[in-house]
């Protein structure tokens, strides 16, 4: 076979077989990710997920719901502002994520963040790894939901997007500002995750959650709903436990209040109470 570019008989037959079997083995993967996700779309969610993703004009919004919601990058001919979809949490429960775009042109307007803070539990928080200064617009709305939001459960993530537009490197690449017509990287990914750290919200030890992605590549997309949703979830189960708590103490302190109450020495009787203890004895109730 090696000296020969013409096939025999028996090494056709054996090429085909591999063949039919690459196929089938194919195929019952396929067969095998369809049943899955038919079981899936049985199965009824454990929760929903209402979400909302916003940040400064052309950090890739859209960009990043079409490739969650379709798995493709937006042509001309369809974008998604909005999209409903199912992720698998690590525990392998099922939630519906319902993710909202804010449009960046009501960004700089207090009430329709307010507004769409008020229908959501947690924001996505998207810049430009090319704009150093989307950036600062993402932490800056960051900080506007955590003034907001007040005592509600809410959770964060920052989301560097376009990474497929630099080289691997990751250090800030151009900040020479020469002219020469490439935009490269000006946010490097320690970066991102120090500003990340330093949102310090709902508790979180270590700051919000953070994630480099490419919407146009579809890199780590996939990962940003299924890391939020497990967010969400510890959000609300601290939440949860400092409400408990804070019921502990208010029983805690209500229960020692009576205590103190009901201990005043001894009693002074009402007069009728008085007058029917037995003579010889009434010395003693006083
Ligand atoms: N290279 C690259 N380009 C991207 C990526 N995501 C988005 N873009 C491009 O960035 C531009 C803006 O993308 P959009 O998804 O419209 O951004 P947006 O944040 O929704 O924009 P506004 O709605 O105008 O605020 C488009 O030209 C996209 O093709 C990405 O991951 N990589």
């Amino acid at each position: 076979m090696v000296d020969s570019f013409v096939w025999t008989d028996e090494e056709a037959r054996y090429i085909k077989a591999v063949f039919r079997w690459k196929d089938a083995d194919d195929d019952a993967a396929r067969r095998q990710t369809e049943h899955r996700r038919h079981e899936q779309q049985q199965q009824k969610p454990a929760g929903e997920f209402r979400v909302l993703v916003v940040g400064a004009k052309g950090t890739g919004k859209t960009s990043i719901l079409t490739r969650f919601g379709q798995h493709t990058f937006p042509g001309e001919a369809h974008y998604e502002r909005g999209c409903r979809r199912q992720v698998e949490l690590a525990d392998g429960q099922l939630y519906t994520v319902d993710a909202l775009e804010m449009p960046s042109k009501h960004l700089p307007s207090d009430p329709m963040l307010g507004q769409a803070l008020d229908i959501t539990e947690a924001a996505v928080l998207v810049y430009d790894v090319q704009s150093a200064q989307s950036l600062r617009i993402a932490t800056a709305v960051a900080e506007f939901i955590c003034d907001n939001v007040g005592a509600r459960e809410y959770a964060l993530m920052l989301v560097g997007n376009k990474t497929d537009t630099h080289d691997g490197d990751d250090t800030n690449t151009n900040t020479d500002g020469d002219g020469d017509g490439e935009v490269k990287r000006r946010v490097s990914r320690a970066e991102g995750a120090k500003a990340a750290a330093g949102l310090k919200f709902w508790g979180a030890e270590s700051g919000c959650c953070f994630l480099e992605v490419s919407a146009k590549t579809g890199e780590g997309v996939d990962g940003i709903f299924p890391r939020l949703g497990k967010e969400i979830l510890r959000v609300k189960r601290a939440n949860r436990l400092r409400r408990e708590q804070a019921e502990r103490i208010a029983k805690q302190q209500q229960l020692l209040l009576a205590q103190k109450a009901g201990a005043p020495g001894k009693k002074r009787l009402g007069l009728w109470k008085t007058l029917s203890i037995p003579f010889f004895k009434r010395q003693s109730a006083y």
